[in-house]
């Protein structure tokens, strides 16, 4: 044997040296030595015996050098265990190197971030720092633009004062709605917002967190260097320049108030965050659309009224004749010409007529492609609806062609309708398989968790098993009077209660109730739960859905695979099956007919076997009793006349009930 690493064999050679000192000690040392104290003989012993087991585990590591490290893989070239253990050596000193090496880019990053910030904005930062701190204690050093709801309310903020601009400065630039006193209102108006959008460069686009190689940056001196780095601080900066101090040399203009517009930015982020925590997003989508129809309305009205001053205010038929409300009728005549609805005065000149149609030309494109969007948005809002629609249509289609009886069909048009109206979708598990398992879990852990948990049937089972099971389950609806279990049936499949009830019912014409489970209950566990070798998979009673019964379905398949990982469970859950079956016989549910006798507990009884007939009596104390038969069933008396009729509470498995 070589060893490789000289740590490793002079550690090898002193525990030899210490195990060879020590073999006097060893029982098998012959002959055996008096004892004078048995503790310090005990103690000495165990010494030994963990002495050797180290030594033998370190030779094990010199001759294979994965033994003891499972984290490392052994590789795959066919080379000398000596080869692979300096390859692995090398790649650690390899990693270590890197992770030096990132660590410090990472702090050279922070350091400079610290020091020189950004040289162009120091003096910004100078003068802003009162501000910056006294706003840190309100918003927190750092803000998730994705999930803070005051980030949203602050974006509506912004995208109002960015409206105002959008939407004023063209008409104020066209109509004329400058004077003495408007342009006081108008100027507070624009001082409010540029200081709107101040405070969103200074306060609050530095706070913003984002993500760099997967990492969620919360650090506010890297937020603050990002946002000052980014494309977008450039564009905010242009976008705030008070160019509105040249109205002091060249008169009050609100065209000195363009650059606001560049601001576009923070308008489609306002939509999209909003858009992501409503409800019914549509309802924005359409506003937002409908919005941008009206804007393009708007500027042609404006247009439209210079055109008319440029031509001369009713110089000509076509133009806007200077009567009534100008804005109102310039609108007036926007819709009429962009949406192409025509009725219009003919255009007379040649610049009405490029005017007239080149509105024509934007119109036929413009209002086109928002009018498609429109219809994308108002279908995916009602997709939902329409793919229900088309699956009901089909149906009905498919059992038209086969003329299915009209009472089936009835019951089936009444299951899509119910369906649809309790949940809002036909296959639940549908919209679950898109997403990644662990929102699957949470969706799963946060709906049914606490139901399962309260199951009397799963307690004691492991937390980590229920979950499993939740992401298996399938829900399905019943209508009133569905039998979901028939007695006799195989048993593939156990259901819960989400919601309506079930009874158990049995006797002439089922006519017999004998116990009714509500939500939270389970039922037809007890044909999943036994063996099919005993016949113990056959359902034991009829169940029937009172009312609408909406059920979780949870099939034998499915349990039995995630059983295969808590054996734990395994056993609580086949304990919990034998008890089951213990309290149906205990429950006194048969007559005297109906009482389990030998093999018949099993469900359908089978034929005696001969070796057995050949023993006579198998009933109590024979020899069936002797084998020790565990399982056993109580089929359901449907003969039995005056059962009791018992309603178990929800949260209970039905094997449990009273
Ligand atoms: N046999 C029996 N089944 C019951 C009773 N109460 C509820 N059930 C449920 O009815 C189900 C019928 O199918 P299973 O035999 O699989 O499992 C049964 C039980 O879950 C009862 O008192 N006896």
């Amino acid at each position: 044997m070589k060893l490789r690493s000289p740590r490793w064999r002079s550690e090898v050679n002193q525990l030899q040296v210490v195990c060879l000192n020590t073999s006097v000690f060893s029982a098998d040392a012959a002959p055996a030595p008096p004892v004078y104290s048995h503790y310090a003989d005990d103690v000495l012993r165990s010494v030994i015996r963990r002495l050797r087991e180290r030594n033998a585990s370190l030779r094990e590591k010199v001759v294979d050098p994965y033994a003891t490290s499972p984290e490392v893989t052994p590789p795959v070239s066919k080379c000398g265990p000596e080869e692979a253990a300096r390859k692995v050596e090398e790649k650690k000193k390899k990693d270590e190197e890197k992770r030096l090496e990132a660590e410090q880019k990472a702090e050279e990053v922070r350091r400079r971030s610290r020091i020189l910030p950004d040289f162009s904005c120091s003096c910004f930062d100078l003068l802003l720092r009162p501000l910056e701190e006294k706003m840190d204690s309100v918003l927190g050093s750092t803000i998730d633009p994705f999930t803070d709801r005051r980030y949203i309310a602050w974006l509506a903020v912004v995208a109002a004062a960015y409206n105002y601009n959008v939407w004023f400065c063209p008409a104020r630039l066209a109509f004329p709605y400058h004077g003495r006193t408007a342009n006081k209102f108008w100027v507070v108006f624009d001082v409010l917002s540029d200081l709107v959008n101040v405070v969103d460069v200074v306060v609050w686009q530095p706070r913003l967190q984002f993500v760099r190689g997967g990492d969620i940056i919360k650090d506010r001196t890297q937020t603050k260097a990002h946002y000052r780095k980014s494309f977008r601080f450039k564009t905010d900066l242009v976008s705030v320049v008070p160019f509105d101090l040249l109205s002091l040399q060249f008169g009050f203009s609100s065209g000195f108030r363009l650059n606001r517009f560049i601001r576009i930015e923070s308008f489609f982020e306002f939509s999209d965050r909003l858009e992501s925590v409503m409800d019914k997003a549509y309802i924005w989508r359409v506003a937002r659309t409908t919005g941008y129809l009206l804007y393009m309305l708007h500027l042609n009205a404006c247009a439209f009224y210079v055109a008319s001053v440029f031509q001369g205010l009713a110089s000509t038929t076509w133009v806007y004749d200077g009567k009534g409300t100008a804005y109102l009728r310039c609108y007036y005549f926007a819709v009429r010409s962009l949406i192409n609805i025509g009725g219009l005065p003919e255009p007379v000149t040649l610049f009405e007529i490029t005017f007239q149609m080149t509105n024509f030309f934007v119109g036929v494109f413009v209002f086109s492609s928002l009018i498609g969007q429109m219809r994308d948005v108002i279908g995916a809002a009602t997709a939902a609806q329409s793919y229900f629609r088309a699956s009901m249509d089909g149906c009905v289609a498919y059992m038209n062609t086969y003329t299915i009886p009209k009472l089936v069909q009835n019951r089936v048009r009444t299951w899509y309708n119910y369906t649809w109206a309790s949940q809002g979708m036909l296959d639940e598990s549908e919209l679950l398989d898109k997403m990644p398992l662990v929102m699957k879990i949470a969706i799963a852990v946060d709906i049914n968790l606490s139901t399962f948990q309260k199951i009397a049937l799963f307690q004691g089972c492991d937390q980590q098993m229920l979950v499993d099971m939740l992401l298996r389950l399938k829900s399905i609806i019943f209508l009133p009077g569905d039998f979901v279990v028939k007695k006799g049936d195989i048993g593939k499949e156990m259901y819960i209660i989400k919601s309506g009830a079930v009874q158990v019912v049995g006797g002439p014409d089922n006519s017999m109730v004998f116990v009714t489970l509500k939500a939270g209950c389970v039922f037809g566990e007890i044909s999943l739960l036994q063996s099919a070798k005993d016949g113990g998979n056959r359902r034991t009673a009829n169940v029937r859905a009172y009312g609408f019964a909406n059920l979780f379905v949870l099939e034998k398949k499915d349990l039995f695979d995630i059983l295969v990982h808590y054996p734990e469970s395994q056993k609580v859950l086949a304990k919990k099956g034998r008890q089951l079956m213990k309290s149906k016989v205990a429950t006194g549910a048969q007559t005297k007919e109906d009482k389990p006798k030998g093999l018949a507990l099993f469900g359908q009884k089978p034929p005696t076997p001969k070796l057995l007939k050949a023993f006579g009596n198998l009933r109590k104390g024979g020899l069936l009793d002797k084998l020790k038969v565990k399982s056993s069933r109580a089929p359901f008396d449907d003969t039995q006349s005056q059962r009791s009729r018992v309603v178990v509470c929800p949260q209970k498995s039905a094997g449990e009930a009273p």
